[in-house]
């Protein structure tokens, strides 16, 4: 079962293509690190994915019917502001809107699915706090339960573990790959290269809009892509605690 299939998927801007002919299928227990420069195209192909902006090609999301599409895929958008002043715990229920018949209360399966995204973000403890009343990192981490709660097959997260600390960053990514073991799969945009090969099973490596690489870390963070891509050089090794890969210097 696919549950993302892009095909030659393409952004226009001005005249120019800032998504350029993407084509990407995801299967089911696949945790995938979308990366690649600032500018690269990584916001507007989970944009262009998800159906929030108009692109040519097919992306099987877009294709859906809303309502559908938020019971088949979970959006945390970049912008992480919580604006409303109500609970952590409302905020996060609201993951469960696609799933309630209109005007419906929570029932005891909505509820589990909340208290289960509050557990797995570490979030009890300000479960009953204002939301907007959280730090940013905070807020962010809210905004992923939320995401969480919606139970969706595929979770879309635009730079998720950005402005979290190096614990709540290790954390959210071990959840993103428990999701993906149970069999579900995220695609998830990152700058953090360290936490993307350690934690994604598949990456996706962007640049000027181009899918340039696509297979495991290994496969990915190869010191060719690397210089090529991000104009670094970078230390990589597999090691008896999984890998670990530094960014070292520029190479020009
Ligand atoms: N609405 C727009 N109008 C014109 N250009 C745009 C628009 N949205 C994005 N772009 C351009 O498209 C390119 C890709 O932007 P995008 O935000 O997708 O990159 P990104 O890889 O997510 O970057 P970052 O890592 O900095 O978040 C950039 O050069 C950006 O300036």
């Amino acid at each position: 079962m696919t549950l993302l299939s892009l095909s030659d998927l393409t952004v226009f801007r001005n005249d120019c293509p800032i998504v350029d002919g993407v084509t990407v299928r995801v299967l089911p227990g696949e945790c995938v690190g979308l990366i690649g420069p600032n500018g690269a195209g990584k916001t507007t192909l989970l944009r262009a994915a998800l159906g929030l902006l108009e692109a040519r090609g097919y992306s099987s999301l877009a294709a859906l019917p809303a309502s559908e599409r938020a019971r088949a895929v979970a959006w945390m958008p970049q912008a992480r502001e919580i604006a409303w002043p109500v609970s952590v715990e409302a905020v996060i229920a609201l993951g469960r809107i696609p799933h309630l018949p209109r005007g419906a209360r929570l029932r005891d399966a909505d509820r589990a699915a909340v208290d289960a995204a509050i557990a797995h973000m570490e979030l009890e403890p300000m479960r009953h706090r204002t939301a907007t009343h959280l730090s940013g990192g905070e807020q962010a981490r809210v905004l992923i339960a939320r995401a969480l709660a919606q139970e969706t097959p595929l979770l879309l997260a635009d730079e998720p573990i950005a402005g979290l600390d190096p614990a709540h960053q290790i954390a959210t990514m071990q959840v993103f790959a428990g999701l993906a073991r149970a069999g579900r799969s995220v695609i998830v945009s990152l700058h953090d290269l360290a936490q993307a090969a350690r934690h994604c099973t598949r990456l996706l490596m962007l640049d000027r809009g181009q899918l340039v690489a696509d297979g495991p870390p290994a496969q990915v963070l190869t010191a060719d892509n690397v210089a090529r891509v991000f104009g670094v050089t970078a230390f990589y090794r597999d090691t008896p605690q999984g890998v670990v890969f530094q960014p070292m210097e520029l190479t020009k």
